[in-house]
């Protein structure tokens, strides 16, 4: 007799889904073009309990920020995506670590957060689902974040996600279009997770690299560019570098040059990329920063893994911290918002 495919071991999660991690986000023209106009249709709130500090203007930011007092403001945020690899434990803590980051992204720190879970309750088994959960938990409380609630509902495809609470110094905040001419700028994550785990999905190898760096909190990065008096920046996810970048310099009025060699990688993620191993979510995030970009000796490739969906990723910031590589620098806006040397 066979025995059920109960463990995380045996069941592929990401056969279960269409698309995974942040590459199965709505593209980034599609969802601006859903979102553009929404408050201006419905206008502001009625006699709001709290000021506004960062909202949907200019394409948005990482989370929604509040203003409490003159000392902190409220950060808050979603993020669930499909499974991005294979072992349910992982992809927990990888979707709660990629949640969590978009607090850091406005340097903020979480301090709650709740659960979304979606599951197909008639094809997987809750033992996978609970262990979903746990690698989330262990993350949010590693941050030092309550995990203590959450919504789960009966789903085609396993979703996971959270939404997490943050406060944040409205003075010391890292806003998307806050960043000026003249300062370097820097990544914290190498790229290439979205070749690795589509390679993956198509043929279960297991990326130890990628994991660690899906799973390491922008935290430090966060509270080192908050220090170093760093006043823009964000996360790199499912838009890629590229797309990104060019939502930072956009809101900014800069233009950014990107120095392509000093840009890192994980390894395997450029021979992943020849391998063919490129998400469709990539190939739109190019498709849709390619008018706005001056390209240079850049190859198909090269673009490509500029542009690849990252899943968990780093934070991109306007400026310098110790131990991670300045990738270009900002310049006044010129003709292109991106020009790659
Ligand atoms: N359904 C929606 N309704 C209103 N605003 C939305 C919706 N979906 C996304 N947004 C907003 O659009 C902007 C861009 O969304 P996006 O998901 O790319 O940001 P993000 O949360 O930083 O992404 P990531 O979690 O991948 O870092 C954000 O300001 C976000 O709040
Ligand atoms: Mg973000």
């Amino acid at each position: 007799m066979t025995e059920p495919e109960t463990t995380s071991a045996r069941t592929r999660l990401t056969q279960f889904a269409h698309g995974g991690g942040c590459a199965c986000k709505i593209p980034p023209g599609e969802l601006e073009a859903l979102v553009a106009g929404l408050t201006a249709r419905v206008g502001p709130p009625r006699d709001p309990a709290a000021p506004l500090l960062v909202g949907l203007d200019g394409g948005g930011d990482d989370a929604a920020v509040v203003s409490i007092d003159a000392d902190r403001a409220v950060v808050t945020t979603a993020d669930f995506f499909t499974p991005v690899v294979d072992d349910a434990f992982d992809w927990g803590r990888i979707a709660a670590t990629n949640a969590l980051s978009d607090v850091y992204a406005m340097g903020g720190v979480p301090i709650a957060a709740v659960n979304l879970l979606g599951w197909p309750r008639d094809v997987l088994p809750f033992e996978l689902a609970a262990e979903v959960l746990r690698g989330g938990m262990e993350v949010g409380h590693g941050a030092g974040c309550h995990v203590a609630g959450g919504h789960s509902v009966d789903d085609p495809e396993p979703k996971y996600g959270m939404s997490v609470v943050g406060l944040v110094r409205p003075d010391r905040m890292l806003r998307a279009d806050a960043a000026a001419p003249g300062v370097p700028l820097t990544l914290t994550k190498p790229l290439g997770v979205g070749v690795l785990n589509t390679r993956h999905k198509s043929t279960g190898t297991v990326f130890p690299e990628a994991i660690a760096t899906m799973t390491t909190l922008n935290r430090d990065a966060s509270a080192a560019a908050v220090e170093a008096g760093i006043r823009a920046a964000t996360d790199v996810t499912g838009f890629g570098l590229l797309g990104h970048l060019y939502k930072l310099v956009r809101a900014s009025g800069v233009t950014a040059v990107l120095d392509r060699a000093a840009v890192p990688y994980l390894d395997g993620a450029r021979r992943a990329a020849e391998d063919g191993f490129v998400s469709g979510g990539s190939r739109r995030n190019l498709d849709w920063v390619a008018p706005r970009v001056e390209f240079g000796s850049a190859s198909e490739l090269d673009r490509l893994l500029l542009a690849d969906a990252q899943t968990s990723g780093g934070l991109l910031l306007a400026g310098e911290i110790p131990g991670h590589p300045v990738i270009g620098e900002l310049r006044p806006r010129g003709e292109h918002a991106i020009v790659i040397r």
